[in-house]
């Protein structure tokens, strides 16, 4: 479909299924909202794949890989040739989200969406709209037209996952250089200052970090990003990686399947998808907060309280595999615990 078509088909969620499940939640032998944050997303996922007891058995990995053109000016710790070594890396499953994945059984599909070298692995799904986008400290990033194309690939990955029966997904990048775009995304949509949001990604220096933030400044003031519109400013100051996972959790919300958020990139790119369409952020489960700066502001933004604050900041989609071992568990909880009544307890009430 196209983002178009994706967005007019986005519905809310089964409120019969959530009532249901808090029901139960209030009939099981544990302390009233026990579970916390966890218990929410446990209605939530039921609400979304219109079942009581949800099922996320089925659960996939859509990790986009692309390049930057913005680290010719010094706001990385490494070159860009690392991410096509990391996605040939994650081909053969030996990348950290493939190995957290292992763990969780849940496959995982590598994209070059724009990675700037050609990918030796047959295992990375070939979706390339450019290799690597243009620095944005100079000109646009991309054009508009590839940064819509980038979020139907986007789009296409989701409804892939749904064709193969995936009931949850996580999204997940590899690109040096996208803490700069997410930055500069986040910057953009919400109005923050740069410097609040500007962090040291995979271990930029004092002074690098320093540049990252005028690189930025100076890259919003020349492009001046409408951030009413979202592709606008995708395609200025954004990332073929943060378009591609805009588009799959649009295309997630279109299928009814949930999508688990992982870091500041993958917050950057829901907080596009939901400025596109405000309904899509009932279908994101946000998992953890990022120890990047900009986290704490993106997840306000989107409503969203994660139930997982462990200092991670390596993306691949590694916060969000965490988040899904922490939903097992609790689901393992709901699924099988006995009721009150099964233990002759009556159910209490909340006191007053
Ligand atoms: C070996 C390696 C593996 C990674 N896996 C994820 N990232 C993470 O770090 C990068 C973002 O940080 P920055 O904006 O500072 O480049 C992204 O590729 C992100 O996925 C990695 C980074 C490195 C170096
Ligand atoms: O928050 C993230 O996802 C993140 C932070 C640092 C580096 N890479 C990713």
């Amino acid at each position: 479909m196209t983002l178009e078509q994706t967005i007019s088909v986005i519905r809310p969620l089964d409120e019969k299924s959530m009532t249901a499940a808090r029901n139960r939640f209030a009939n099981i032998a544990m302390p009233l909202g026990g579970l916390g944050l966890l218990q929410d997303a446990i209605v939530q996922l039921a609400g979304i794949l219109g079942q009581p007891v949800p099922d996320i058995s089925r659960r996939a990995a859509v990790v986009f890989c692309a390049d930057n053109g913005v680290v010719a000016e010094g706001v990385t710790q490494c070159g860009q040739e690392v991410t096509a070594t990391v996605a040939e890396n994650m081909g053969r499953g030996e990348s950290t989200v493939c190995l957290m994945a292992k763990q969780l059984g849940m496959d995982v599909f590598p994209v070059d969406i724009g990675v700037a070298q050609p990918i030796k692995s047959e295992k990375v799904l070939q979706f390339s709209v450019r290799r690597g986008t243009a620095n944005l400290a100079h000109e646009p990033a991309m054009t508009r037209k590839e940064a819509l194309e980038a979020v139907e690939i986007g789009i296409k990955m989701a409804e892939m996952c749904a064709e193969k029966g995936y009931s949850v997904l996580i999204g997940g990048e590899m690109g040096i250089g996208n803490t700069t775009t997410s930055a500069a995304v986040t910057a953009a949509l919400t109005g923050a200052e740069t410097a609040a949001v500007t962090g040291r990604g995979a271990g930029l220096s004092t002074a690098g970090l320093e540049r990252k933030i005028a690189v930025i400044e100076a890259a919003l003031a020349l492009h001046k990003p409408d951030p009413n519109d979202s592709i606008d400013v995708l395609h200025k100051v954004g990332g073929l990686d943060i378009a591609g996972l805009c588009g799959l959790y649009l295309g997630a919300a279109a299928q009814r399947i949930p999508v688990v958020l992982d870091g500041v990139i993958s917050c950057a790119a829901a907080l596009l998808a939901v400025r596109l369409c405000p309904q899509s952020v009932h279908f994101m489960v946000a998992a953890h907060r990022s120890d990047e700066p900009a986290s704490v502001l993106l997840l306000d933004a989107l409503g969203k309280r994660p139930f997982l604050t462990a200092g991670m900041h390596l993306g691949e989609g590694t916060g969000a595999a965490a988040g899904v071992a922490l939903l097992d568990l609790a689901l393992a909880s709901y699924r099988e615990m006995v009721s009150f009544a099964d233990i002759g307890i009556e159910a209490y009430q909340p006191q007053k």
